[in-house]
């Protein structure tokens, strides 16, 4: 890690935030832009946080050559160029470690410091109220005070779970394939979920044996259950091996050595589950996430890690992102930390509205403007960049009814679009809207299949928006694009059109 941290002569700044995430970063610059207020990002690995080096972009820098290539050997006129090729891995890799720039925050340290938000090393702990302790990696400590707000951002780490010898076998995690470096002939991955569909797309298209092993009844248990089905059906195609509703009992590796991130830890690793057992030579445990909320010093602040305690570990908040329990309103908790969505992109619309609340505060202005209450709603966009990709926003049907909705859900086949035929041979895709019968508002959309992430937002502003089928219906999509998947499903659900 370089050492690029500023030297910060004051220890008292208006906003101090832990953790340098995307979302710390967007919180100081909200709290402070155009004021003379101060800030300062506390972070103690790399600015950019999870994402930037270990997360989002390392994996969408491994997805993207093997979605390329997919796409070729499905495209006559191109198909021949690429024959039976196969990926170059070593400049896979390459362009990788180029995207997170070699674990080199410095443009990060640099954007910070050029908007006037200062940056210090260290691990930060909370030493009571408004004052934050932080351990610099020589183990001097050094007390800073915030004059306004503390806000943490400081995330999740992989959960190993205590699965008998999983431990001891030092597993991958969701870092070390991201980051991998020597690519293991077979892998077993435990988890179903994203992180264990997305990096088994990558391991497979890089010509790794893959076994899944996930505890649910589908893969991305938490989409509308066709997505997960069209995604275990082509893994199986691709030659994955996909075991779900089974628990893994018990893992062995006899010779263990942890060589470091992204290398192979050890010799074979057998894994055991119900009848059965895989031997291969990496296990990655992707079996979600454990917040990064015990070693922060929450229990210097009231009942805040009581409270946390029961919630998973989550930080719980209000709307404006305020600590729950926490009196004088300079306690905030954003990103991942809170639970609440466990994405980048979340976590940076949290930290504008907690930046504008605490600016607001600041300025004795109403903290209650449309730009400052989290709405509440559970429009969260997600795209799995699996193969094929999952892009999903709101409500699944499922969810909808559950809530006591009245619903009808719409489906349609993505590959009879003229759009669809003209992107590539055999497209297999799918796509869901989940109406709300009594307003005829969009509550939910599912695209699945090559390349739909970019149908997503369309959705989202439709449902953020609450427009109704009706006007849906005057918003014509181009031909011959993949978005007229919008007139297919509008036409499906009205069929045909009333007067
Ligand atoms: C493999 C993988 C792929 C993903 N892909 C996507 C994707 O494509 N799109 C998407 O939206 N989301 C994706 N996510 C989720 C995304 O990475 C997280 O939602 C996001 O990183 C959360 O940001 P955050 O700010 O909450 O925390 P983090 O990114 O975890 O950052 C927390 C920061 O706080 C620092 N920190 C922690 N404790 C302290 C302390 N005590 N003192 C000082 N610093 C501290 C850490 O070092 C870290 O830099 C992915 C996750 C994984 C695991
Ligand atoms: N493209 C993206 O947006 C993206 C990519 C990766 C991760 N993420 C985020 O990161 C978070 C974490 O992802 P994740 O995949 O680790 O968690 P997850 O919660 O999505 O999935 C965890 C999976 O592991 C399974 N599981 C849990 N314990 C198990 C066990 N003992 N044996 C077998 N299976 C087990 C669960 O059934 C579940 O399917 C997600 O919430 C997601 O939002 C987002």
């Amino acid at each position: 890690m370089p050492d690029n941290s500023n030297s910060t002569p004051t220890d008292t700044w208006d906003v101090v935030v832990i953790g340098g995430a995307p979302p710390g970063e967007n919180v100081a610059q909200y709290a402070t832009q155009g004021s003379d207020r101060t800030a300062v990002i506390i972070e103690k690995e790399l600015v950019g946080g999870e994402c930037s080096f270990w997360a989002c972009m390392p994996s969408k820098a491994l997805l993207r050559p093997i979605s390329v290539l997919d796409n070729a050997r499905n495209l006559p006129g191109v198909q021949s160029l690429v024959g039976d090729h196969s990926l170059d891995n070593a400049a896979v890799l390459r362009r990788r470690d180029e995207i997170v720039h070699h674990h080199d925050d410095t443009s990060q340290v640099d954007w910070a410091t050029g908007v006037g938000i200062d940056v210090v090393r260290g691990h930060a702990r909370l030493a009571g109220e408004r004052t934050v302790e932080v351990t610099a990696a020589d183990g001097s400590v050094r007390t800073i005070h915030a004059r306004l707000a503390v806000v943490l951002d400081t995330g999740t780490t992989a959960t190993v779970p205590p699965i008998p010898g999983l431990r001891e076998a030092r597993p991958w995690i969701s870092r070390d394939a991201t980051n991998m470096h020597e690519i293991p002939r077979r892998i077993a991955i435990i988890g179903g979920g994203v992180v264990a569909c997305e990096a088994a797309t990558w391991l497979a298209g890089m010509g790794v044996q893959v076994t899944i092993i996930g505890s649910a009844p589908k893969l991305l248990a938490r989409n509308e259950e066709f997505a997960g089905d069209l995604v275990a059906d082509n893994f199986r195609a691709k030659g994955m091996t996909v075991h779900l509703n089974a628990r893994v009992d018990a893992v062995s590796r006899p010779q263990v050595n942890d060589a470091g991130e992204g290398l192979i830890h050890g010799g074979e690793v057998t894994v055991t589950f119900g009848d059965s057992s895989v031997t291969v030579d990496e296990v990655l445990v992707a079996a979600g996430r454990t917040p990064a909320s015990r070693d922060i010093g929450l229990e210097t602040i009231g009942s805040v890690a009581e409270a946390a305690a029961a919630h998973r570990g989550f930080v719980t908040v209000d709307k404006h992102f305020g600590v729950e329990g926490v009196d004088g309103d300079w306690l905030y908790a954003i990103g991942d930390l809170n639970g609440k969505a466990l994405l980048t992109h979340m976590g940076k619309y949290q930290a504008r509205i907690c930046g504008a609340v605490i600016a607001a505060r600041a300025e004795g202005r109403d903290v209650q403007t449309p730009w400052t209450t989290d709405s509440g709603d559970d429009v969260v966009p997600q795209v799995t960049f699996t193969d094929p990709e999952v892009a999903s926003v709101g409500l699944t049907e499922a969810a909808a009814r559950a809530a006591g909705l009245t619903v009808r859900g719409v489906e349609y086949d993505l590959s009879w679009l003229a759009g669809t035929s003209l992107q590539r041979d055999n497209y297999v895709g799918r796509a869901k809207i989940v109406v709300d019968e009594d307003t005829h508002a969009l509550l939910g959309a599912t695209f699945v299949g090559p390349d739909v992430s970019d149908l997503l937002h369309a959705a989202t502003v439709a449902i953020v928006g609450k427009v109704t089928l009706e006007q849906l219906w005057h918003a014509v999509p181009s031909y011959p694009t993949v978005s007229e998947i919008w007139l297919r499903l509008l036409e499906t659900y009205f069929n045909p059109p009333s007067s």
